[in-house]
């Protein structure tokens, strides 16, 4: 369930119209996916060789001051190589234009699929482009603060509160503690660049081993690179029961620090970002659970998945970086 919003052909033809891609030839909905609506688009091409892009449309939790910051990253880092989509500026040159009141944008089509079992090739593969990323959006002019910050996401737990928390599973509420600890982190010390922060399986096209693409940008921030690389190890590391798979993540850490190796700094605190970056879906999941209504269309994302990895983390402590 991923287009909350009904486009009518008339309205899809002349918003296409405001681009050089062509005519528009067929729109279709695009199921995954949760915040946006997604279409789609196939067009006659600007040289009329025919063309495939992504409409989006932003639905929830997207300030608009935000997408210059957002669709500004995609063409930062598509012009450097990256396998990152660009935006498709209209006729005025806009990045995004507005639809029935909510803000719409044409993405580059990029081919590929989402692994749903990554192997220890494809994880060193993702940590090599995640690296390579970092390094290209460092001289990216814009900024934007982290809304999902440790501080912020004790804030969200505390919000719900112990007695909310424990109604979704008595286990919940002893995750304050450590979103306490979490949320005390200093990692403005750290190396800083522009970050993913959201880089799961699912926001990753892949073709056999190779990345075609990073999608999905909509929680970048700026921020520390040690944060989005424990980010992506609590995304990608783990099998289905949530059992830590250390293949993947050494594979994930070998590959990025093939193209940029980690400073001491960063070592030393990876196995509490880790733990950090775990909690942090714990309180976005534990926060969906409880506004989502029973009869939603939309499939409700598990924190208990997240507690388990976080558990994981806490047994593993300083042994995160170990081989055997
Ligand atoms: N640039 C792109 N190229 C190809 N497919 C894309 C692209 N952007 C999005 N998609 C497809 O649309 C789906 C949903 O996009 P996504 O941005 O993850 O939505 P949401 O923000 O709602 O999670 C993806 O799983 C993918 O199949
Ligand atoms: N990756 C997050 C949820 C964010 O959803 P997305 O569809 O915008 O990636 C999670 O798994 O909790």
């Amino acid at each position: 369930m991923a287009v909350y919003t009904h486009l009518g052909a008339e309205e899809l033809s002349e918003l296409i119209s405001q681009y050089d891609v062509g005519a528009l030839v067929s729109a279709k909905g695009i199921a995954e996916g949760v915040s946006n609506s997604n279409w789609l688009i196939d067009t006659t091409g600007p040289d009329g060789h025919g063309a495939r892009y992504i409409l989006t449309m932003y639905e929830r939790r997207i300030e608009l001051s935000d997408l210059p910051y957002f669709l500004g990253l995609l063409d930062h880092l598509s012009a450097r190589n990256c396998p990152v989509p660009r935006t498709i500026h209209d006729r005025e040159g806009s990045a995004y234009r507005m639809e029935q009141g909510k803000a719409v944008a044409l993405i580059e089509f990029l081919p590929g699929v989402s692994p749903t079992q990554p192997s220890a090739a494809q994880a060193g593969a993702v940590g090599e482009v995640l690296a390579r990323m970092h390094l290209a959006s460092r001289d990216f002019g814009r900024s934007r603060a982290n809304t999902m910050s440790f501080a912020d996401n004790l804030a969200l737990l505390e919000r719900c509160g112990e007695d909310r928390l424990g109604h979704i599973d008595p286990d919940l509420p002893a995750m304050l503690a450590p979103a306490r600890a979490a949320a005390a982190l200093d990692l403005d010390q750290l190396p800083q660049t522009n970050i993913h922060a959201d880089l799961f399986p699912d926001n990753v096209l892949m073709l056999g081993e190779s990345v075609t693409g990073l999608i999905d940008f909509y929680f970048a921030c700026t921020g520390s690179m040690a944060l989005d690389l424990a980010t992506t190890h609590a995304a990608w590391c783990f099998d289905d029961q949530n059992r830590y798979r250390r293949d993947l993540g050494m594979a994930l850490i070998a590959g990025y620090e093939s193209v940029r190796p980690l400073e001491n700094a960063e070592k030393a605190m990876l196995p509490q970002i880790a733990k950090g970056a775990a909690l942090r879906f714990v309180a976005s999941r534990a926060e969906d659970w409880l506004d989502t209504p029973d009869d939603a269309l939309v499939t409700r994302k598990n924190p208990m998945q997240f507690v388990a990895r976080w558990r994981v983390y806490d047994d593993l402590g300083e042994n995160l970086f170990d081989r055997t």
